[in-house]
């Protein structure tokens, strides 16, 4: 079993990651991580913390020379802003008069519709958002990121698996055609401003966030992860938490803002009937048995089938809306325009990224239920048995 936690509030000293379960011999280094998480800063409108934001990376446990030990892997990633939060945002008490006429430290009383501020007042009995604003935030993400090329270094190595995403649509701009990109287009979908692989749909989304920005609006959008090289059997249909899909479907839920998720044609194949909806199947002597479609995205059964893992997440527009919404004070109770400082006006590309590791921790989770191993090798060689020994392939 691989297990992940987080902590650290995106004001604080730094976020703080690990991952437990994961075999020895997984190669990866500090300047991985880093580009991972420098990935994540990717995409045309983000806000101005993402320019000046550093990421710094220092994993604390779990590697020696470039290398996995089977150990727990633990990742610190600094925020380069606490100078300016020190005394804001200090775990042990600060003198008040230090504290005295820091605008940073002004109550957050003013909730913003969309956030977590006021359910998370409410819930925990604070009168400053702050306290809940902290660690809703995305900059949790960056931790999560981290992890999460462990686990995608982990089933390159063990399952030689590529995982790559896009931005299919983005406040509405869609993309054009439904070629998905190969298992090797990161880089180019990297270097695209909105991290779509199709050009003409990426025009169309920039002009939709130039126009959100000049209207003091903000959007949101739709990711699409793909994985490839999985082999048949990863999930199980015997119990609902063993399902797959039900695991890809919470972990990607679990992203700030995320709303809904799709397996494959999600809501479209409710929309068909039956004899347009499935994947029929075919087998040849050089591919073995396949799918003639996919529109499942790889899993039936709360399994995967062998064919390409595809599932999509739907963020809504951020919250902190410059045209500020309507909210109340909590202080007097009256009416009043939310809180708006920096934001981002679209961060779909960089939850792109997110969703990504979300993906690789869910997969390579799956992967060692399945192959087992200490070792990286280990589970290369229970997977090669198995594939080996398949009846059916
Ligand atoms: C990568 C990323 C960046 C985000 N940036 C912002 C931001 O700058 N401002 C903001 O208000 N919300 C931002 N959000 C969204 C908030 O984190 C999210 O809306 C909030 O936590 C409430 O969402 P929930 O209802 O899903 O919890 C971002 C989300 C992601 C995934
Ligand atoms: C810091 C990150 O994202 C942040 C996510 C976020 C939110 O409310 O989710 C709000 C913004 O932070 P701030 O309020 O400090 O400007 C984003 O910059 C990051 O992704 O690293």
């Amino acid at each position: 079993m691989l297990r992940w936690l987080t902590a650290g509030e995106s004001h604080g000293p730094e976020l703080v990651a690990i991952l437990e379960g994961l075999p020895a011999g997984v190669e990866v280094t500090t300047a991985a991580i880093g580009e991972a998480l420098r990935r994540r800063r990717l995409g045309y409108g983000r806000g101005a913390r993402m320019k000046f934001e550093e990421d710094q990376v220092t994993i604390a446990g779990g590697l020696r020379h470039g290398r996995t030990m089977g150990s727990p892997v633990a990742v610190r990633v600094g925020n380069t802003e606490w100078p300016k939060w020190e005394k804001v945002m200090s775990a042990d008490p600060v003198d008040p008069g230090e504290l005295e006429g820091l605008a940073r430290n002004a109550p957050r009383s003013r909730p913003r519709p969309g956030h977590a501020d006021l359910a998370g007042m409410q819930k925990y009995g604070f009168d400053d958002a702050r306290n809940v604003l902290d660690r809703a935030s995305a900059r949790e993400t960056a931790a999560r990121v981290a992890l999460g090329e462990v686990a995608r270094r982990f089933l390159k190595q063990a399952l030689g698996v590529d995982i790559v995403s896009h931005v299919t649509e983005i406040g509405g701009a869609r993309t054009p055609s439904e070629t998905l990109p190969g298992p090797h287009e990161l880089a180019r979908i990297d270097a695209d401003p909105v991290r779509c692989a199709d050009p003409g749909g990426s025009a169309a989304m920039v002009e939709v966030i130039d126009k959100a920005h000049k209207d003091g609006d903000t959007l949101g959008g739709v990711v699409e992860v793909l994985a490839y090289g999985l082999p048949p059997g990863l999930g199980s249909y015997t119990h609902w938490d063993r399902r797959l899909d039900s695991r890809l479907a919470g972990a990607l839920m679990g992203i700030q803002a995320i709303k809904g998720v799709a397996v494959g044609d999600g809501f479209e194949t409710a929309r068909r009937p039956g004899s347009r909806a499935h994947d029929e199947i075919e087998y040849s002597a050089e591919d073995g048995v396949r799918r003639i479609t996919n529109r499942a995205g790889g899993v039936e059964g709360g399994m995967t089938n062998g064919e390409i893992l595809r599932v999509s997440a739907a963020m809504k527009p951020i919250s902190t809306v410059p045209r500020a919404l309507a909210t109340i004070d909590v202080k007097t109770g009256e009416a009043a325009k939310a809180h708006h400082e920096r934001s981002d006006v679209c961060a779909v590309p960089a939850a792109g990224v997110v969703a990504e590791a979300m993906v690789a921790l869910v997969l390579a989770d799956a992967a060692l239920e399945k192959f087992g191993g200490d070792s990286v090798e280990e589970v290369a060689r229970n997977l090669s048995g198995y594939l080996s020994s398949m009846v059916i392939k």
